[in-house]
């Protein structure tokens, strides 16, 4: 693991080939609410029917408004922010899971997502699901068979490996899905706060993981709540808010900044919290992501984007 005294170092500059570039991607979820006032955009008669029949009228949530970054070979990008900020949308757009309203993603390979809610069924056991997350992810039965004793011992479950999953703390169910994930070997790995969960043999073991993916051209992105675990382990950092981008750039300077930030915010300093939200706003907005030629022959693919 990266010593905590300093940054993650990069050798990643403007040549280096870009694995993934995110285009002004906005994100709007639809969900029923009981909020009256929220359900404004519903059209009155519409109301009205809701209200007779008790139904909850569907009021849109923005995700994300207007996210644009690019990731290079060899980089690995922290995502930090508040609940409900926009992070795990982020990652599942560029997953392709989720198809944005506006904008578009382009990656030079399929991206692998891995969440802490990734599909496992906590019946079966770890060995049982270490077949079918292989298999899910493409590889052949063969090579599932090959891939087995490296996701185990990557894991580090040990004899715990034949238990049903459900039997698993959240902490080594995360292990697991993380050791499958990288089984996979993508090139774009995208990792949901799977790190946190793990203990401290582990973060090294997948730290030692993720270094090695980079090191063969490919990058990552992390999601974490812990400024301090990106600071370890990122070299990029984006910091969203409310789904739009406050800043990205060097992860020990947007983890510092949104720890302060954050700090200030939880010890009831408002008026400095706000300041410091304009001040990283204004920074980030001179340092944004904009992706204008999409026409580079260079450029990755387009891989998900608006109807
Ligand atoms: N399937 C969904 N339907 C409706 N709203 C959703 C859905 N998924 C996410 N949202 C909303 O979109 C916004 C962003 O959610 P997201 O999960 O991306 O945030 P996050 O930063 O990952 O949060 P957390 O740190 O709590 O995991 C939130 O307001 C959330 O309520």
């Amino acid at each position: 693991m990266a010593p905590s005294s300093g940054p993650v170092t990069s050798a990643v500059t403007a040549l280096t080939p870009v694995q993934v570039a995110v285009d002004d991607v906005h994100v709007r979820y639809r969900t029923p609410s009981s909020d009256t006032s929220a359900a404004r955009d519903v059209p009155r008669p519409l109301r009205v029917v809701n209200r007779l029949i008790g139904r909850q009228a569907n009021v849109a949530v923005r995700a994300l408004a207007g996210v644009s970054l690019v990731a290079r070979s060899g980089d690995a990008i922290g995502v930090v922010g508040l609940n409900g900020s926009g992070k795990s949308t982020l990652l599942r757009v560029i997953a392709g899971l989720e198809r944005p309203i506006r904008g578009q993603v382009l990656a030079r390979t399929q991206p692998v997502l891995l969440g802490v809610n990734a599909a496992m069924v906590p019946e079966l056991t770890g060995q049982q699901n270490v077949r079918l997350g292989c298999l899910a992810m493409g590889m052949t039965p063969e090579q599932a068979a090959a891939a087995y004793r490296d996701i185990v011992e990557l894991s580090g479950l040990g004899p715990q490996i034949h238990h049903p999953m459900k039997t698993y703390s959240s902490g080594m169910g995360a292990r697991l899905k993380f050791a499958i994930a990288a089984a996979a070997n993508p090139k774009i790995l995208l990792i949901d706060e799977a790190l946190a969960t793990g203990d401290a043999a582990f973060r090294e073991r997948s730290q030692d993981r993720m270094d090695r993916l980079r090191a063969s051209a490919g990058c990552t992105f992390l999601v974490s709540h812990a400024a301090k675990t990106i600071e370890e382990t990122c070299t990029r950092a984006v910091w969203l808010h409310k789904g739009h981008l406050v800043m990205e750039g060097d992860a020990y300077a947007v983890a510092q900044k949104y720890r302060w930030w954050a700090w200030n915010l939880a010890k009831g300093e408002d008026e400095k919290a706000s300041s410091l939200l304009d001040d990283a706003f204004r920074e980030g907005h001179d340092t944004a992501v904009r992706v204008t030629d999409l026409y580079d022959p260079t450029a990755p693919p387009r891989h998900v984007r608006a109807r």
